[in-house]
C-alpha cells in the first residue's frame, strides 16, 4: 500500500499528546520518535509503539566519535526499531562501527536489526547556507551524494536526503539502497523550515522509499483528513 511510505513523525513534547496522536491517526503503520520527544519522555513511547504493533523510525541523529555512535546505535538497536539514523560527517569509521554495533546491539537483544541509515544533509539547509555558513566547497546536490556514497561504502542500509536529491541519489545509488525523505510539502501546506521540497507524488516519482511528512498531517486542523488527502494524491499519481 502506498500509504505504508508515509512515516509521520510524533514531534510533540509529552507522552500524553504523542499517544493522542496515536489515538487519532490508527491507520498510520510506521511513526518517527525524534529529539524532542525521545529527550522528553525517554524510549517508553517505542514500548507504546511496539504494543500497538507500528514500525519504529527512530531518528535520533547521532553525531559523535566512532566509539560513541557505535555504544549508542548498539543501545537504540536493542529496541527493536525499524530505522535509526546517524549523521553521515560523522566519517567512515564511525558509520562502520555503528552499522556492526547495531547489529551486535540486535543480536544480544534477540530482536531483528534495524536499518541504519545516514543524514547526507538536512534538509532545512538551502544551497547558500551550506556554502557560505558550512563553508562546504562542492554544490548541495554533489555534497549529498557523496554523503551517501560514503554510507554505502561504510555498509550502512541507506539515507535520508531531500526529495529533490533523490532521484540522482537512486540512479547512483542503486535500488538496495534505502531512501527516506523528510522535507516532503502538499502544494497546500506551508514549508515551514523545509528548503529543499517537493510533493508527495513527486517524491515518490522520483525513487523514495518513503516519506517523512510531518507538520501539514499532524499541525492540520483535522490530521484525519490530511492524511487522507495526502494518500488520495499520492495514489492519484
Ligand atoms: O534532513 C532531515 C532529517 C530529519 N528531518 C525530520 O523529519 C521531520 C519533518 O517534519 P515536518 O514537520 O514534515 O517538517 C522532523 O521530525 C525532522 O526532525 C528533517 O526534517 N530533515
Amino acid at each position: 500500500m502506498l500509504s505504508d511510505k508515509i512515516i509521520v513523525p510524533l514531534d510533540v513534547p509529552t507522552e500524553a499528546e504523542a499517544i493522542a496522536l496515536l489515538d487519532r491517526l490508527p491507520q498510520v503503520s510506521f511513526w518517527k520518535v525524534g529529539l524532542e520527544l525521545f529527550v522528553s519522555c525517554g524510549s517508553g513511547i517505542l514500548t507504546t509503539l511496539k504494543q500497538r504493533q507500528k514500525r519504529i523510525f527512530l531518528d535520533l541523529k547521532f553525531h559523535d566519535i566512532p566509539n560513541t555512535v557505535a555504544g549508542a546505535c548498539r543501545a537504540a538497536a536493542g529496541y527493536g526499531v525499524d530505522l535509526v539514523t546517524i549523521h553521515a560527517t560523522a566519517g567512515k569509521e564511525a558509520l562502520s562501527l555503528a552499522q556492526q554495533a547495531a547489529q551486535e546491539g540486535a543480536k544480544i537483544a534477540g530482536v531483528a536489526p534495524p536499518k541504519l541509515i545516514a543524514i547526507t544533509v538536512l534538509t532545512s539547509l538551502s544551497a547558500r547556507q551550506l556554502a557560505f555558513e558550512l563553508k562546504i566547497p562542492l554544490e548541495l546536490p554533489e555534497y549529498a551524494l557523496e554523503m551517501a556514497l560514503l554510507a554505502r561504502e561504510a555498509g550502512l542500509d541507506g539515507a535520508v536526503c531531500s526529495p529533490q536529491e533523490v532521484e540522482q541519489l537512486r540512479q547512483t545509488c542503486g535500488d538496495d539502497f534505502l531512501l527516506v525523505c523528510p522535507g516532503v510539502r502538499p502544494s497546500w501546506a506551508a514549508k515551514g523550515d523545509q528548503t529543499r521540497s517537493l510533493t508527495p507524488a513527486q517524491a515518490i516519482q522520483a525513487g523514495a522509499d518513503y516519506l517523512v511528512i510531518g507538520r501539514p498531517i499532524t499541525a492540520a486542523a483535522s490530521p484525519e483528513e490530511a492524511w487522507e488527502r495526502i494518500c488520495q494524491e499520492i495514489a492519484a499519481e
